[in-house]
Protein backbone atom coordinates (compact mmCIF):
# COMPACT_ATOMS: atom_id res chain seq x y z
CA UNK A 1 0.00 0.00 0.00
CA UNK A 2 3.14 2.14 0.56
CA UNK A 3 6.08 2.14 -0.96
CA UNK A 4 9.23 4.01 -0.60
CA UNK A 5 12.20 3.34 -2.73
CA UNK A 6 15.52 5.11 -2.21
CA UNK A 7 14.21 8.26 -0.60
CA UNK A 8 16.60 11.60 0.45
CA UNK A 9 15.44 14.40 1.98
CA UNK A 10 18.00 17.19 1.96
CA UNK A 11 17.62 20.57 3.83
CA UNK A 12 20.71 22.61 3.34
CA UNK A 13 23.64 20.37 4.46
CA UNK A 14 21.62 18.44 6.69
CA UNK A 15 20.71 14.79 4.75
CA UNK A 16 17.28 14.11 7.08
CA UNK A 17 16.37 10.82 5.14
CA UNK A 18 19.12 8.91 3.65
CA UNK A 19 18.16 6.42 1.40
CA UNK A 20 14.61 4.99 2.57
CA UNK A 21 13.21 1.88 1.60
CA UNK A 22 9.91 1.21 3.14
CA UNK A 23 6.78 -1.52 2.46
CA UNK A 24 3.73 -1.04 4.26
CA UNK A 25 1.02 -4.33 3.15
CA UNK A 26 -2.66 -3.08 2.75
CA UNK A 27 -4.08 -3.30 6.54
CA UNK A 28 -1.33 -3.53 8.50
CA UNK A 29 -0.38 -1.69 11.33
CA UNK A 30 3.43 -0.50 10.87
CA UNK A 31 5.19 1.66 12.98
CA UNK A 32 7.94 3.85 12.15
CA UNK A 33 10.46 4.69 15.46
CA UNK A 34 13.59 6.51 15.85
CA UNK A 35 14.94 9.02 18.02
CA UNK A 36 14.66 12.81 17.69
CA UNK A 37 16.01 13.63 14.66
CA UNK A 38 16.03 10.32 12.83
CA UNK A 39 13.49 11.12 10.27
CA UNK A 40 10.52 10.14 10.72
CA UNK A 41 8.23 13.49 10.35
CA UNK A 42 10.44 14.18 7.08
CA UNK A 43 9.26 10.94 5.72
CA UNK A 44 5.59 10.77 7.18
CA UNK A 45 6.12 14.44 5.25
CA UNK A 46 6.92 13.25 1.68
CA UNK A 47 4.77 10.60 1.58
CA UNK A 48 1.73 12.52 2.43
CA UNK A 49 3.40 14.80 -0.82
CA UNK A 50 3.42 17.69 1.62
CA UNK A 51 7.28 18.22 0.78
CA UNK A 52 9.14 17.20 -1.91
CA UNK A 53 11.71 14.49 -1.86
CA UNK A 54 15.35 15.47 -2.82
CA UNK A 55 15.63 12.04 -4.67
CA UNK A 56 14.08 8.44 -4.72
CA UNK A 57 10.37 7.64 -5.19
CA UNK A 58 7.58 6.89 -2.91
CA UNK A 59 4.20 5.15 -4.09
CA UNK A 60 1.08 4.93 -2.05
CA UNK A 61 -1.74 2.51 -3.24
CA UNK A 62 0.22 2.84 -6.89
CA UNK A 63 0.08 6.16 -7.00
CA UNK A 64 3.07 8.15 -7.53
CA UNK A 65 3.64 10.48 -4.46
CA UNK A 66 3.51 14.33 -5.69
CA UNK A 67 2.35 13.36 -9.49
CA UNK A 68 0.84 16.18 -10.72
CA UNK A 69 -1.70 14.06 -12.47
CA UNK A 70 -4.84 13.08 -11.01
CA UNK A 71 -3.86 9.62 -9.68
CA UNK A 72 -2.52 11.18 -6.39
CA UNK A 73 -4.74 13.17 -5.96
CA UNK A 74 -7.33 10.48 -5.81
CA UNK A 75 -5.08 8.43 -3.43
CA UNK A 76 -4.84 11.37 -1.00
CA UNK A 77 -8.58 11.50 -0.49
CA UNK A 78 -8.24 8.16 1.37
CA UNK A 79 -5.53 9.55 3.20
CA UNK A 80 -5.98 11.12 7.22
CA UNK A 81 -3.01 12.59 8.60
CA UNK A 82 -2.68 13.22 12.51
CA UNK A 83 0.81 15.56 12.39
CA UNK A 84 2.81 15.51 15.29
CA UNK A 85 0.88 18.98 16.41
CA UNK A 86 -2.45 19.37 15.10
CA UNK A 87 -3.16 23.34 14.78
CA UNK A 88 -6.57 23.89 16.07
CA UNK A 89 -8.66 27.35 16.98
CA UNK A 90 -9.32 27.95 20.33
CA UNK A 91 -12.25 30.43 19.56
CA UNK A 92 -14.49 27.27 17.97
CA UNK A 93 -15.92 24.25 19.55
CA UNK A 94 -14.76 20.45 18.63
CA UNK A 95 -18.34 20.24 16.71
CA UNK A 96 -17.30 23.37 14.84
CA UNK A 97 -13.80 22.51 14.66
CA UNK A 98 -14.76 18.92 12.98
CA UNK A 99 -16.80 20.58 10.54
CA UNK A 100 -14.46 23.64 9.33
CA UNK A 101 -11.73 20.28 8.63
CA UNK A 102 -14.66 18.61 7.00
CA UNK A 103 -14.95 21.88 4.41
CA UNK A 104 -11.28 21.78 3.67
CA UNK A 105 -11.36 18.12 3.04
CA UNK A 106 -14.52 18.09 1.23
CA UNK A 107 -16.51 15.51 3.32
CA UNK A 108 -19.70 15.89 4.28
CA UNK A 109 -20.50 16.61 8.02
CA UNK A 110 -22.96 14.84 8.96
CA UNK A 111 -21.24 12.38 10.75
CA UNK A 112 -19.15 14.64 13.00
CA UNK A 113 -20.79 14.07 15.97
CA UNK A 114 -20.59 10.42 16.04
CA UNK A 115 -16.89 10.67 15.00
CA UNK A 116 -16.77 12.66 18.17
CA UNK A 117 -18.33 10.19 20.42
CA UNK A 118 -16.05 7.64 18.81
CA UNK A 119 -12.73 9.59 20.64
CA UNK A 120 -14.29 10.15 23.71
CA UNK A 121 -15.33 13.73 23.09
CA UNK A 122 -19.13 14.22 22.90
CA UNK A 123 -19.46 15.32 25.81
CA UNK A 124 -17.23 18.03 24.95
CA UNK A 125 -18.82 18.77 21.33
CA UNK A 126 -19.72 22.34 22.42
CA UNK A 127 -17.34 23.29 24.33
CA UNK A 128 -14.17 25.49 22.86
CA UNK A 129 -10.91 24.34 22.13
CA UNK A 130 -9.08 26.98 24.50
CA UNK A 131 -10.66 24.93 27.33
CA UNK A 132 -9.37 21.68 26.08
CA UNK A 133 -6.37 19.96 27.74
CA UNK A 134 -3.94 18.59 25.92
CA UNK A 135 -5.17 15.07 25.74
CA UNK A 136 -8.40 16.22 24.66
CA UNK A 137 -7.17 18.61 21.35
CA UNK A 138 -5.37 15.39 20.85
CA UNK A 139 -8.19 13.39 20.60
CA UNK A 140 -9.64 16.35 18.40
CA UNK A 141 -6.84 15.85 16.36
CA UNK A 142 -6.93 12.40 16.00
CA UNK A 143 -11.37 12.63 15.39
CA UNK A 144 -9.89 15.18 12.39
CA UNK A 145 -7.67 12.47 10.96
CA UNK A 146 -10.27 10.48 10.96
CA UNK A 147 -12.65 12.32 8.75
CA UNK A 148 -14.31 11.22 5.45
CA UNK A 149 -13.47 7.41 6.49
CA UNK A 150 -9.59 7.44 5.51
CA UNK A 151 -8.29 3.63 4.39
CA UNK A 152 -4.69 4.61 4.88
CA UNK A 153 -4.24 6.74 8.27
CA UNK A 154 -0.63 8.23 9.04
CA UNK A 155 -0.08 9.29 12.88
CA UNK A 156 2.40 11.15 14.10
CA UNK A 157 2.91 10.91 18.07
CA UNK A 158 -0.80 10.08 18.21
CA UNK A 159 -0.59 9.31 22.09
CA UNK A 160 1.32 12.13 22.95
CA UNK A 161 -0.22 13.27 26.15
CA UNK A 162 -3.04 11.03 26.27
CA UNK A 163 -3.39 9.09 29.76
CA UNK A 164 -3.15 5.36 30.08
CA UNK A 165 -6.90 4.78 30.04
CA UNK A 166 -7.23 7.26 26.96
CA UNK A 167 -4.09 5.38 25.41
CA UNK A 168 -6.04 2.37 26.04
CA UNK A 169 -9.25 3.50 23.79
CA UNK A 170 -7.42 4.78 21.34
CA UNK A 171 -5.55 1.51 20.55
CA UNK A 172 -9.12 -0.18 20.73
CA UNK A 173 -9.73 2.45 17.82
CA UNK A 174 -6.89 1.16 16.12
CA UNK A 175 -7.69 -2.12 16.38
CA UNK A 176 -11.41 -1.62 14.99
CA UNK A 177 -10.09 0.18 11.79
CA UNK A 178 -7.82 -2.71 11.19
CA UNK A 179 -10.44 -4.98 11.43
CA UNK A 180 -12.33 -2.40 8.50
CA UNK A 181 -8.66 -3.32 6.41
CA UNK A 182 -7.36 0.31 7.18
CA UNK A 183 -3.53 0.64 6.42
CA UNK A 184 -1.84 2.40 9.24
CA UNK A 185 1.31 4.02 10.07
CA UNK A 186 1.98 5.37 13.21
CA UNK A 187 5.45 7.05 15.04
CA UNK A 188 5.69 6.52 18.73
CA UNK A 189 8.60 6.94 21.28
CA UNK A 190 7.08 5.03 23.64
CA UNK A 191 8.21 2.07 22.95
CA UNK A 192 6.43 0.02 25.28
CA UNK A 193 2.85 1.23 23.97
CA UNK A 194 3.66 -0.03 20.58
CA UNK A 195 5.67 -3.29 21.41
CA UNK A 196 2.58 -5.44 21.52
CA UNK A 197 0.52 -3.24 18.54
CA UNK A 198 2.34 -2.88 15.54
CA UNK A 199 2.40 -5.98 12.93
CA UNK A 200 5.72 -4.96 12.10
CA UNK A 201 8.03 -1.98 12.26
CA UNK A 202 10.61 0.15 11.36
CA UNK A 203 13.72 1.61 13.12
CA UNK A 204 15.43 4.62 12.17
CA UNK A 205 18.27 6.43 13.06
CA UNK A 206 19.85 9.61 11.51
CA UNK A 207 17.80 9.54 8.51
CA UNK A 208 18.53 5.56 7.43
CA UNK A 209 17.35 2.52 8.21
CA UNK A 210 18.75 -0.06 10.52
CA UNK A 211 16.17 -2.55 10.66
CA UNK A 212 12.55 -3.87 9.77
CA UNK A 213 9.90 -6.60 10.31
CA UNK A 214 8.43 -7.73 13.41
CA UNK A 215 9.05 -7.28 17.26
CA UNK A 216 9.93 -10.71 17.79
CA UNK A 217 11.62 -11.35 14.61
CA UNK A 218 13.89 -7.99 15.22
CA UNK A 219 14.61 -9.71 18.75
CA UNK A 220 16.10 -13.25 17.16
CA UNK A 221 17.98 -11.14 14.48
CA UNK A 222 19.76 -9.25 17.53
CA UNK A 223 20.03 -12.39 19.41
CA UNK A 224 19.73 -10.60 22.88
CA UNK A 225 19.53 -12.69 25.77
CA UNK A 226 16.48 -13.03 27.73
CA UNK A 227 16.45 -13.45 31.67
CA UNK A 228 14.64 -15.77 33.86
CA UNK A 229 13.70 -15.14 37.70
CA UNK A 230 13.81 -18.11 39.67
CA UNK A 231 12.27 -17.89 43.34
CA UNK A 232 13.31 -20.54 45.65
CA UNK A 233 14.08 -20.26 49.61
CA UNK A 234 17.73 -18.77 50.03
CA UNK A 235 18.70 -22.44 50.99
CA UNK A 236 18.03 -23.28 47.33
CA UNK A 237 19.98 -21.09 45.59
CA UNK A 238 22.91 -23.03 45.77
CA UNK A 239 20.76 -26.00 44.09
CA UNK A 240 20.00 -23.70 41.06
CA UNK A 241 23.22 -22.72 40.27
CA UNK A 242 23.89 -26.78 40.46
CA UNK A 243 21.13 -27.84 38.10
CA UNK A 244 22.39 -24.83 35.85
CA UNK A 245 26.00 -25.56 35.80
CA UNK A 246 26.44 -27.64 33.00
CA UNK A 247 24.36 -25.32 30.52
CA UNK A 248 26.19 -22.17 28.69
CA UNK A 249 24.25 -19.17 30.53
CA UNK A 250 26.03 -15.57 30.77
CA UNK A 251 24.93 -14.82 34.63
CA UNK A 252 23.64 -16.37 37.52
CA UNK A 253 23.03 -13.85 40.35
CA UNK A 254 21.14 -14.58 43.82
CA UNK A 255 18.60 -11.72 44.34
CA UNK A 256 16.60 -11.51 47.66
CA UNK A 257 14.10 -14.31 47.19
CA UNK A 258 15.11 -15.61 43.71
CA UNK A 259 17.75 -16.34 40.95
CA UNK A 260 18.51 -14.24 38.40
CA UNK A 261 19.40 -16.02 35.11
CA UNK A 262 20.92 -15.04 31.79
CA UNK A 263 20.94 -17.03 28.38
CA UNK A 264 20.53 -16.79 25.07
CA UNK A 265 17.46 -17.95 23.25
CA UNK A 266 18.30 -21.15 22.24
CA UNK A 267 19.26 -22.23 25.74
CA UNK A 268 15.80 -21.11 27.07
CA UNK A 269 14.40 -24.59 27.14
CA UNK A 270 17.65 -26.13 27.86
CA UNK A 271 17.43 -24.12 31.29
CA UNK A 272 13.56 -24.86 31.90
CA UNK A 273 14.60 -28.56 31.73
CA UNK A 274 17.36 -28.50 34.13
CA UNK A 275 14.56 -25.94 36.45
CA UNK A 276 12.47 -28.91 35.98
CA UNK A 277 14.33 -31.19 37.82
CA UNK A 278 14.49 -29.02 41.16
CA UNK A 279 10.98 -29.76 41.46
CA UNK A 280 8.93 -28.80 43.98
CA UNK A 281 12.11 -26.25 45.12
CA UNK A 282 11.10 -24.09 42.36
CA UNK A 283 8.61 -21.68 43.63
CA UNK A 284 7.78 -19.37 40.69
CA UNK A 285 9.42 -18.78 36.96
CA UNK A 286 9.52 -16.03 35.15
CA UNK A 287 11.08 -15.38 31.59
CA UNK A 288 11.33 -11.65 30.64
CA UNK A 289 11.76 -11.33 26.99
CA UNK A 290 14.07 -8.84 25.28
CA UNK A 291 11.35 -4.96 24.78
CA UNK A 292 11.54 -3.50 22.13
CA UNK A 293 13.02 -0.62 23.69
CA UNK A 294 16.08 -3.14 24.20
CA UNK A 295 16.12 -4.05 20.56
CA UNK A 296 15.72 -0.33 19.71
CA UNK A 297 19.24 0.27 21.63
CA UNK A 298 20.40 -2.58 19.89
CA UNK A 299 19.68 -1.57 16.41
CA UNK A 300 20.43 2.64 16.81
CA UNK A 301 22.58 3.03 18.63
N1 LIG B 1 12.19 22.31 7.74
C1 LIG B 1 13.39 21.88 8.12
N2 LIG B 1 14.49 22.62 7.85
C2 LIG B 1 15.73 22.18 8.22
N3 LIG B 1 15.97 21.02 8.88
C3 LIG B 1 14.89 20.26 9.17
C4 LIG B 1 13.56 20.66 8.82
N4 LIG B 1 12.72 19.68 9.24
C5 LIG B 1 13.48 18.74 9.84
N5 LIG B 1 14.78 19.09 9.78
C6 LIG B 1 15.92 18.30 10.30
O1 LIG B 1 15.82 17.00 9.75
C7 LIG B 1 16.20 16.03 10.71
C8 LIG B 1 15.05 15.03 10.89
O2 LIG B 1 13.95 15.68 11.52
P1 LIG B 1 12.55 15.00 11.74
O3 LIG B 1 11.62 16.04 12.27
O4 LIG B 1 12.16 14.29 10.52
O5 LIG B 1 12.90 13.93 12.87
P2 LIG B 1 11.94 13.01 13.75
O6 LIG B 1 12.50 11.64 13.66
O7 LIG B 1 10.53 13.21 13.35
O8 LIG B 1 12.20 13.60 15.19
P3 LIG B 1 11.21 13.76 16.47
O9 LIG B 1 11.12 12.42 17.09
O10 LIG B 1 11.95 14.74 17.32
O11 LIG B 1 9.90 14.29 15.97
C9 LIG B 1 16.57 16.78 11.97
O12 LIG B 1 17.98 16.96 11.96
C10 LIG B 1 15.86 18.11 11.80
O13 LIG B 1 16.55 19.15 12.46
Amino acid sequence: MIVARGVHKHYGSIHAVDGVDLDVQEGELFGLIGHNGAGKSTMFKMMLGLIPVTAGDIHIDGAPVGSAGGDFRAVRRKIGYLPESVVLYDNLTGLETLHFFSKLKGVSPKDNATLLERVGLAHAAKRRVREYSKGMRQRLGFAQALLGTPRILFLDEPTSGLDPEAIRGFYAILRQLKSEGVTMIITSHILAEIQERVDRLTIMAAGKVQATGTVQGLREQMDLPLWFSVRVAAEDFEAVRAALGHLPVAAIEARDDHVAVQCKRDTKMAVIAALATLGDKVRDLNVREPSLEDVFFGFSD
